[in-house]
């Protein structure tokens, strides 16, 4: 039974088990991911992070440092994902934390590309880069090209697709709905599905640049926060109101606290804490 070094941490009440593979001699199967992530068998987490050099990672993009540190991210059911915005940060906390990264701006590989990483206060702030309309047609244009069923919710509700390295799925919620009304134990059903799964977030708009949003996570469910889905939401959110260049800094209140996006242009970025809380070894399963 490989013996590997754990540590967990979180953003925003998103955690991680993070495992250090530093000299890319590790291969993760699906079945240690799951173990890992698994909070009652394992050591819990919505996703695990391999910790090792973008040269040690098969499907990595090709044009990155092959040196540089990669966030190798799998969700908690063992599908690798593009993106993590949270993870960004907690990932970026460790390298510092292990003496891996310095300086108050430093770059790591993510399989959506090289992602700009900014000391700011206690916490980060990420460049995710650049965002786009998923589908780009008239439809999203006006605002919404896809629909989206929700237990707790009596009707289908419109949405719009957006790509911020990762799939997204935003619902703007009818003012006769709470976020607390919506049942998110079930996966909801996003028409048209696209190919490869989406996140979806659902959105209360508050006042100017203020949201708040629960997301279903493709490959865990629900968890208490997404980095790429609350940029996604304030994306969606700024798409609907006309796109003011006036309102281009949003606070995004997620249920494990609160995360700031910035408008770019084409590009997006996104800050919050990170917390590295507890570490250990583990024996993985297989
Ligand atoms: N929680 C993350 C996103 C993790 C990946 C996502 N579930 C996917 O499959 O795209 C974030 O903070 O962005």
């Amino acid at each position: 039974m490989p013996t590997v070094d754990f540590v967990k941490g979180h953003g925003t009440m998103n955690d991680f088990v993070l495992v250090a593979d530093l000299d890319g001699a590790l291969s993760l199967t699906a079945a240690d991911v799951g173990f890992l992530a698994d909070r009652h068998a394992g050591i819990g987490g919505d996703g695990v992070i391999r910790v090792t050099r973008t040269e040690s990672v098969a499907d990595a993009p090709a044009d990155i440092d092959p040196q540089l540190w990669f966030m190798d991210y799998y969700n908690a059911d063992g599908s690798a994902a593009e993106m993590c915005g949270n993870g960004t940060r907690v990932f970026a906390r460790y390298l510092v934390e292990h003496g891996l990264a310095s300086g108050p701006s430093f770059e790591i590989g993510t399989r959506a590309g090289v992602k700009r990483i900014d000391l700011v206060g206690d916490g980060y702030s990420t460049d995710l880069g650049p965002w786009r309309l998923s589908r780009a047609d008239e439809a999203a244009k006006r605002g919404m090209d896809a629909v989206v069923q929700v237990v707790g919710a009596p009707d289908a509700l419109p949405a719009l697709s957006l790509d911020l390295g990762n799939p997204h799925t935003v619902v703007a919620l009818p003012p006769s709905m709470d976020l607390g009304t919506l049942d998110l134990q079930r996966a909801p059903h996003v028409d048209p599905r696209p190919f490869d799964g989406t996140n979806v977030e659902f959105v209360r708009a508050h006042g100017p640049g203020h949201i708040s949003m629960r997301v279903f996570e493709r490959g865990v469910g629900e968890t208490l926060s997404c980095g790429t889905g609350a940029a996604a939401a304030a994306l969606a959110t700024w798409w609907w109101s006309g796109q003011s260049p006036d309102q281009l800094q949003w606070t995004v209140d997620v249920p494990g606290g609160r995360l700031g996006v910035l408008i770019e242009g084409d590009r997006v970025s996104l800050s919050g804490p990170a917390a590295l809380v507890a570490d250990g070894r583990v024996s993985l399963p297989g």
